[in-house]
């Protein structure tokens, strides 16, 4: 049984204090623990957190292995310091069958870069008309909790109400990609002064809005929780926050993308800023870091969305929508929330780890780092700050917004259930 000694982490930020790993477990932490037997990893400080966690990543497979596959896109994952991803169900086949989902499931088992929980399709094919079988990808062996058709809103009242019903009955949830499809019909970009001068046609902030709004009272109604995907507006946080003053059950994620990037970059016509929902502006951005802070926001989540050259290198209004996530999360959250005061690292390890296991009832994920829990853990080089370098992904996509944009923070390490998936910054 192999033993690692971490030695000097500042666990959670706090003061430097040794990890001792036995098997796939946490056996001790505390100070001068012996190395006896153990292989020692000298930390020097480095921020040492529970594995992330992502509720929110597109691996592509099956269909579009061209963007990414479970592989490249575990790879990626523990490259960025996550030992546990939900993979949305917008591939091809759509993810809506318990045979879909326990293929996806099996092939994160198969890598083992990171756990891969796949999340069912709410509606067949995401056409939004008729529900998927739930109760059969919850009772696969992949176990489905989360439901979200992705890419695609649940716009008819009555699917989401009886969709919120359903899996009420086995503790799932639904997550929502909240886009009103009439009101955003032909839009490129926010909608706003930006759109206005570019005349690109324009994503209004209400078509998000008056989604959230609909689905938090449906929650109410039926007493059921509901989780809303990449939260972009003022507005939106608004509403959250009400609904959260209600009591109702609501749970929502933001990007890193939106805590740090305005539709002001639109003006470049470069499609790597092209995204759903759109960039949008400075004072959302704000507004969502403020709430992210606050906990109205109760997580961050990737959006994690690989798209080959071709589908990224025309014009604009062609280009695909989406961003690659994984690798540069924990830097922009570095650099929007943590380098500003608004999250300490305990805090970050809550929004990208802890609460993101509990929505997704992730088991052994976003635990304490204390004696007896499971081996999931991340060790964080806090102190360095360089240019981000797409070359140097092991997503297979490249589509990132920050090339050559310089980001503190790099992941050395990472740990799952004891097992080295990433050495020094090098994938095992
Ligand atoms: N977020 C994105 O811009 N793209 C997502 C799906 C989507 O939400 O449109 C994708 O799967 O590419």
């Amino acid at each position: 049984m192999s033993k690692t000694l971490i030695r000097g982490a500042k666990v959670l930020g706090g003061a430097p204090q040794d990890v001792l790993i036995d098997g796939q477990t946490i056996a001790e932490v505390g100070t001068g623990l012996s190395a006896e037997g153990a292989e020692v990893v000298e930390a020097d400080g480095k921020v040492l957190l529970p594995g992330l966690v992502d509720l929110h990543t597109h691996l592509r497979e099956p269909g579009r292995e061209d963007s990414e596959t479970v592989l490249t896109g575990t790879r990626a994952a523990a490259s960025g310091g996550y030992t546990a991803v939900f993979a949305m169900a917008n591939t091809f086949p759509v993810a809506d069958t318990a045979g879909v989902v326990e293929q996806v499931y099996r092939l994160g088992q198969q890598h083992g870069y990171c756990d891969v929980q796949p999340i069912g399709a709410v509606t067949i094919g995401l056409e939004g008309r008729k529900l998927a079988e739930l109760g059969a990808m919850h009772e696969s062996a992949a176990g489905v909790t989360v439901f979200s058709d992705d890419g695609k809103c649940v716009d008819d009242a009555v699917i989401m109400r009886r969709a919120l019903e359903y899996v009420k009955a086995f503790g799932g949830v639904v997550a929502q990609h909240a886009q009103e499809p009439r009101l955003t019909e032909g839009a490129q970009m926010n909608e706003g002064v930006v759109s206005a001068e570019l005349g690109l046609g324009g994503w209004p902030a209400v078509a998000e809005e008056s989604i959230i709004a609909r689905d938090v009272l449906l929650a109410e109604h039926v007493g059921s929780r509901v989780h809303i995907c990449h939260l972009s507006t003022a507005g939106s946080v608004e509403i959250v926050r009400w609904a959260k003053s209600r009591g109702i059950q609501v749970t929502a994620e933001v990007t890193p993308h939106h805590l740090l990037l305005t539709d002001e970059l639109v003006r470049s016509y470069d499609p790597v800023y092209k995204v759903n929902p759109p960039l949008r502006t400075e004072r959302d951005v704000l507004a969502l870091r403020e709430a992210l802070a606050d906990g109205t926001i109760d997580i961050v989540a990737t959006d994690h969305a690989p798209h080959p050259h071709e589908d990224k290198d025309c014009e604009w209004a062609a280009a695909a929508m989406g961003m690659v996530g994984l690798e540069t999360a924990l830097s922009v959250v570095q650099e929007t929330m943590v380098e500003t005061g608004l999250l300490d690292w305990a805090q970050v390890a809550e929004r990208m780890s802890t609460k993101p296991a509990e929505i997704g009832r992730a088991t052994g994920h976003g635990r304490p780092v204390s004696a007896g829990e499971p081996a999931n853990l991340t060790l964080v080089d806090t102190a360095y700050r360089g240019a981000v370098d797409p070359a140097g992904f092991a997503s297979r996509s490249r589509n990132t917004p920050y090339e050559g944009r310089e980001l503190p923070g790099r992941v050395t390490h990472t740990w799952l259930r004891g097992k080295a998936t990433l050495v020094d910054g090098k994938l095992t």
